[in-house]
């Protein structure tokens, strides 16, 4: 399980506070709260891409030097891409010599657009490229850091169901941020309501 303890994160003179929190394989856990109260942070924390300044973050079963079984999954997708690369080089960079072509269908990636770049596809296309190329092998635990907030209801329906899907057949732990209380309340298990 991933763990976060007393945990605290300073930029400069920024100080956040995270709250305690727990993510077991499996689970899907809701993370709400106000704008510019952490959220983010706390899902760079979680993957390793902050350090901490306090407190503690366990992992356990997770080697140095090992892939990272936690991914961040932005809003942006297009943040997660070298707009300079295909699709097609982008999922090889993140799959290596694992075989991605079983799973474009389940998040509906059409196998047209991996010829493509990622600007050139439509920005729900892209983020449901963007799930595939962080649902790699090794992945446990997923942060999806308001990755449907912009897209259109039947795009966020076929995310989530195939989010679901595969956390369910995966045991993938699935952190949910996101500032839609009811949507959280569809997806999740529980939902913590982090108010600072
Ligand atoms: N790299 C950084 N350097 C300095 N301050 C930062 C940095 N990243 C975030 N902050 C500040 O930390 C605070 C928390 O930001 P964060 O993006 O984590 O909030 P959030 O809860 O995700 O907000 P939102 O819901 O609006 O996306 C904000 O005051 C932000 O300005």
């Amino acid at each position: 399980m991933l763990q976060l303890r007393n945990a605290g994160l300073d930029y400069g003179n920024t100080h956040i506070s995270f709250p305690d929190l727990t993510l077991e394989p499996g689970q899907r856990l809701g993370l709400f709260g106000p704008s510019g109260l952490g959220k983010s942070s706390l899902a760079k924390v979680l993957a390793g891409i902050e350090p901490l300044s306090q407190g503690e973050l366990t992992l356990p079963g997770f080697a140095q030097g090992s892939a990272n079984p936690v991914q961040w999954v932005i809003q942006q997708s297009e943040f997660a891409f070298n707009p300079r690369l295909s699709i097609r080089q982008s999922l090889r960079e993140s799959w290596r010599n694992d075989d991605f072509m079983g799973v474009l269908d389940r998040y509906g990636v059409d196998p047209l657009w991996l010829n493509r770049r990622p600007l050139q596809v439509s920005g729900g296309q892209l983020q449901r490229v963007n799930l595939v190329r962080a649902i790699i092998p090794s992945t446990e635990y997923l942060i999806c850091d308001e990755i449907t907030a912009h897209l259109d209801m039947i795009t966020q329906q076929q995310i989530w169901l195939a989010l679901g899907e595969e956390a369910g057949q995966r045991r993938l732990g699935l952190l949910v941020i996101s500032h839609d209380e009811e949507l959280l309340n569809l997806v999740c298990d529980d939902v913590l309501n982090w108010t600072g």
